[in-house]
């Protein structure tokens, strides 16, 4: 359903990502898992359309363009939560960027942010300053953005970080949820234990990807050593 052939991208010298080929299917919950550079925001930012400079392909088989079906969760410190609107607007923008700049928010567009909030569980602070949430509730209220799109592809960029046990919990049935309900679900993650427990499609990567498959597949000793042992970190430069 969505996928990357033959991956190579670049930032000037640096090789980011080499040589990937992975796709991710409607009704599953795919982890992108390696360690710190290894590559994985790059994938996922490939996969939005973001990183437009790159070689190889971008593969989106469901006949829309990725504008209209894709649900993006950045990191959540990327973000100017200085930025000064309430948690209802962070919301409404899951529609409005969807809808355009012509078009003000309708009934519908109310009630898709009203139902996100609360299956988010920050219906109560909807009209908070997102300047004044909790690491958390500033996970959560990302997570509400993402459903209002209501997007056939999800992808998260870490958004276990800075997260409480019981709210990860919540997150991870959300997610699978989201994915048992047909939609394609791709999280990147540092959580090799979650991963396993909620995902049915790993991908471990390290530059390259080093193991694709089923959480019985991919998970074995040989290839959590390939990916995270510092040896897989040289050459990370592009070959004159
Ligand atoms: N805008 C950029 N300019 C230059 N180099 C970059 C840029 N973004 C990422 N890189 C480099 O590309 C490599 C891959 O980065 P990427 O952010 O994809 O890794 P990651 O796996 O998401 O890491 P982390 O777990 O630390 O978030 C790293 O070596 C990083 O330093």
């Amino acid at each position: 359903m969505l996928g990357v052939e033959h991956l190579t991208v670049r930032y000037g010298s640096q090789v980011a990502l080499e040589d990937a080929t992975v796709r991710f299917e409607a009704g599953s919950f795919s982890a992108i898992i390696g360690p710190n550079g290894a590559g994985k925001s790059t994938l996922l930012k490939t996969l939005v359309g973001l990183l437009p400079d790159h070689q190889g392909a971008v593969r989106l088989d469901s006949g829309h363009s990725a504008q209209s079906c894709v649900a993006y969760v950045p990191q959540q410190q990327t973000l100017d939560w200085a930025f000064p609107v309430t948690v209802w607007d962070v919301t409404m923008m899951g529609r409005t960027g969807r809808l355009g700049w012509l078009r003000w928010p309708g009934r519908r567009d109310r009630t898709i942010v009203e139902e996100a909030l609360r299956e988010t569980g920050v219906y109560d602070l909807r009209h908070r300053h997102i300047g004044a949430l909790s690491g958390g509730q500033r996970q959560r209220v990302l997570l509400a953005r993402m459903l209002a799109r209501r997007g056939h592809l999800l992808l998260l960029d870490e958004p276990l970080t800075g997260v409480d046990a019981t709210t990860q919990e919540q997150l991870m049935a959300l997610l699978r949820a989201q994915a048992d309900a047909g939609r394609a679900v791709v999280m990147v993650t540092h959580d090799l234990e979650q991963a396993r427990r909620w995902c049915d499609h790993l991908v471990l990567i390290n530059r390259r990807i080093v193991a694709d498959g089923t959480p019985e597949q991919v998970y074995t000793p040989h290839n959590i050593e390939a990916t995270f042992s510092s040896s897989h970190l040289g050459h990370t430069h592009a070959e004159a």
